[in-house]
């Protein structure tokens, strides 16, 4: 690995983005302290322990360890640090617009322990239009050592997927850096030289993936670097909800979805990723997104119908998996339901915005005794799913025995790989709602409900294994 010892770096939040973008840069041979207001995560990141999970960013964390530092105080970080990244969270507040208190917070304490020197704060967090400039005039209204055009605000919109953090960071499709100053490019391309370097050899631990070629740099003005966040996201929750409205009328007319979108997908406009039809998407991006890019709309009186839209359909998939067990089991009062999958996707504990909780809120609120399953997630639910009313099993075996009806909530490896002739021999009632389609060969008795595609019912003869 090259080493790129001169510029020296700050990551202020260490969630997801944070960590990926803090690793990553150490994993590059940068120095890089990480920030948080949170002790706690602090203290975990010092003992070397991650916050979150994800498979594979621990061996990375330990590789890069003695290039990263992890600290509550702003003093012991910015004022050495030539690039600082805001990486803190935007959540989504009533009215759908996000709320930037802590994006605030970050940009004023950033302000106080400004040198005085050229250095450049860059924001990684997902922020409306027009952010950049009012973090620009909150570090000029809060430095101490306040010396005009000393630093430059560059908007560097994250594209990382949660469980897969780290290889997004080090491997993305492109960089996007938009600045109204060129000394701001100028420096993130000095930053980011190596990812932009096809001979640049990537930590041991991350290989490059087969036929990986670099990133295209795409440098933009604040504004638009802001807006590409947003449409990017938009553009793959509009694709989701496409699916999933495709897949309704495909259950209409007796096609399959998984036959439309492998046949579609196979045109390069199109393309086949971000088509699985299913329970929906979760997580606190796509709808925290959608609903801001809405909000900012109706700002300027501008309505924004495919997004309200692409919204409703994803509401609408929710309903719909509790309503297909309805279908079987009309009443639901006293009958035994396994949830297998808490997380809002795979490789993950997060659970903001999973279609689990609404479906388990639901079941519950019908009189049905639940009982989930989760690989990793179920401490995190205990800890903010206390709400809920269920019991959790340690073993898929353990949450379907004598269990009415089970639903797949997520694609967890070890579900699309079950044995599903062995898994409903211990049901009192062989029916699975699969809400993301991942029964690839039917099981030879019981019912299967998918999303978009024909049920298999009780008793009847084994289907074909399907593409
Ligand atoms: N989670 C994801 O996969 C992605 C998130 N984003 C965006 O990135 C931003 C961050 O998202 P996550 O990493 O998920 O957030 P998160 O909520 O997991 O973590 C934010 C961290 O910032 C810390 N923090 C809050 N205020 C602070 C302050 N004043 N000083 C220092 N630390 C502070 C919190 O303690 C927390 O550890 C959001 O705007 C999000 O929309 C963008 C791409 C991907
Ligand atoms: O801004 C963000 O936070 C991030 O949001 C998403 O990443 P993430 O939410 O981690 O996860 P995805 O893999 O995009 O999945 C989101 C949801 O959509 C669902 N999904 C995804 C793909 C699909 O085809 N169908 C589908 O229902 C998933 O199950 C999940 O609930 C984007 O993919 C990232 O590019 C972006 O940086």
């Amino acid at each position: 690995m090259r080493s790129t010892e001169a510029l020296k770096v700050a990551v202020v939040g260490t969630g997801y983005v944070g960590m990926g973008t803090a690793v990553m840069l150490a994993s590059l041979g940068y120095d890089v302290v990480g920030v948080d207001i949170d002790e706690r995560k602090v203290e975990m990141l010092r003992r070397g322990e991650l916050p979150i999970y994800e498979p594979g960013l621990e061996d990375l964390l330990r590789a890069s360890a003695e290039r990263l530092r992890w600290t509550s105080d702003y003093a012991a970080a910015i004022p050495e640090a030539d690039v600082i990244f805001i990486c803190v969270g935007t959540p989504p507040m009533a009215g759908g617009a996000p709320n930037l208190q802590y994006v605030a917070e970050a940009a004023q304490s950033v302000a106080r322990h400004l040198n005085g020197k050229l250095q450049v704060v860059v924001n990684k967090s997902t922020v409306p239009v027009g952010t950049g400039d009012w973090v620009s005039r909150l570090l000029e209204e809060h430095a101490e050592n306040y010396h005009a055009n000393r630093y430059v605000v560059v908007s560097n919109p994250e594209f990382l997927r949660e469980g897969t953090a780290l290889h997004d960071s080090l491997y993305p499709d492109r960089i996007v850096l938009g600045s109204d100053r060129p000394q701001g490019i100028a420096r993130m391309r000095e930053l980011y030289a190596p990812l932009l370097d096809q001979t640049f050899t990537p930590p041991a631990c991350a290989p490059r993936p087969e036929g990986y070629t670099v990133p295209e740099l795409v440098t933009t003005s604040l504004s638009s670097a802001e807006m590409i966040k947003y449409a990017a996201n938009a553009f793959l929750a509009l694709k989701i909800s496409f699916a999933n409205e495709i897949a309704g009328l495909c259950e209409c007319v007796n096609a399959d979805i998984l036959e439309v979108t492998y046949g579609i997908g196979f045109d390069r406009r199109i393309g086949h990723r971000f088509l699985a039809a299913g329970a929906g998407w979760g997580g606190s991006c796509f709808g925290k997104d959608t609903s801001a890019l809405i909000s900012t709309g109706g700002e300027y009186g501008y309505a924004m119908p495919i997004l309200e839209a692409a919204i409703q359909i994803n509401q609408r998939q929710r309903h719909l998996v509790v309503n297909k067990l309805q279908r079987h089991l009309p009443r639901l009062q006293g009958k035994r339901v396994a949830v297998l999958g808490l997380a809002f996707k795979p490789n993950t504990d997060d659970l903001r915005d999973a279609p689990a909780h609404d479906c388990i809120a639901r079941l519950t609120a019908l009189g049905a005794k639940v009982r989930v399953h989760d690989p990793v997630a179920l401490a995190a639910a205990r800890r903010e799913w206390s709400h809920l009313k269920y019991d959790e099993a340690q073993s898929v075996e353990e949450a379907l025995r004598g269990a009415d009806a089970v639903l797949v909530m997520t694609e967890w490896p070890e579900y699309c790989a079950l044995d599903w002739d062995v898994a409903l021999s211990g049901m009192r009632n062989a029916l699975v709602i699969d809400t993301r389609n991942v029964i690839r060969t039917r099981p030879r008795y019981g019912t299967v409900e998918q999303i978009g595609r024909r049920p298999t019912l009780m008793g009847a003869a084994p289907l074909e294994a399907s593409a």
